[in-house]
């Protein structure tokens, strides 16, 4: 998927007799290819969010977009949208607030699965994500919050998908869950997926990601090679990386101009 020169800004009623357009992502031109994870971080506000709106077509109603988006060689359209969203292209949304709280589990895994083959197709999702199948009778509030991830995983990633989106995966679970669903993006990866993961955490997003593009503001920063956090981020070529990287608790280096909030 190619994204290019992506604006989008927000009408908003300053008055009565006055507008005002708020800016939300400006002039962004990003790349992910298949077969790699490409992680998106940034502070609180900087546009992550918008970006994975803008591709799955599911912005604000007040906010106005310019620019392209291509998909697997052709224009990402509404036509095109509504044919990809939820097969080739899923979403894997933040919240698991997005699961049906009445619905047994395993009936929310076969929505949208051929009805003659669903129930086979259910037991495939269930094994891969390592899910029991007497899982399948149960409500979401009878899981845990790391077989809630591995259900709406198997909700969202169909056969036959090429790009997975992935919004803040990974809050309030423990590490062990943490590891398992960056396994999962891997995975996908592996299977020749382009896997768009957005995160906070820059640790988890250099070590499951090929690409770590750096937002700030709206804007694209810098997008850097996983591989150059390391250390005193010598190889970081953009210095707002470079001070996002040793401005972590961990690297204890101090640093004056970027406020990271966690
Ligand atoms: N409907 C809207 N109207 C006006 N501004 C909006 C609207 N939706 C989002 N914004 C603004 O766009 C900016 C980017 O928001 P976005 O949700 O993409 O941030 P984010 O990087 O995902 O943050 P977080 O890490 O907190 O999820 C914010 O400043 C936000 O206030
Ligand atoms: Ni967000």
């Amino acid at each position: 998927m190619t994204i290019s020169e992506l604006n989008v800004s927000f009408m908003q009623y300053a008055s009565r007799l006055r507008t005002r357009v708020v800016t939300g992502l400006t002039g962004l031109d990003l790349e992910v290819r298949e077969g790699e994870v490409l992680a998106v971080i940034g502070a609180s506000g900087s546009g992550k969010t918008l970006l994975a709106q803008a591709i799955l077509g599911i912005l604000p109603r007040n906010a106005q977009v310019t620019g392209e988006i291509r998909f697997r060689g052709e224009r990402l359209t509404a036509v095109r949208r509504r044919r990809s969203v939820g097969r080739e292209i899923s979403y894997i949304p933040q919240s698991v607030t997005n699961l049906d709280p009445l619905m047994p589990v395993g009936k929310q895994v076969r929505i949208g699965l051929d009805a003659r083959t669903a129930q086979q197709e259910q037991s495939r999702l269930f094994a891969r994500y390592g899910l029991a199948s007497e899982t399948s009778r149960l409500y979401p509030f009878e899981l845990s919050g790391g077989m809630l991830r591995r259900v709406l995983f198997a909700t969202s990633v169909r056969d036959g998908v090429r790009l997975v989106i992935a919004d803040e995966p990974t809050p309030g679970l423990h590490a062990e869950a943490v590891e398992e669903v960056l396994r999962h993006l891997r995975e996908l990866a592996a299977d020749g997926v382009a896997v768009l993961l957005i995160t906070h955490d820059i640790l988890s997003a250099v070590s499951v990601a090929e690409r770590v593009a750096v937002m700030n503001g709206g804007r694209l920063v810098t997008v850097e090679p996983a591989s150059a956090f390391t250390g005193e981020g010598d190889r970081l070529s953009h210095p707002f990386a470079r001070d996002l990287w040793r401005a972590l608790p961990q690297n204890r280096f101090s640093v004056g101009g970027v406020e990271w909030h966690w």
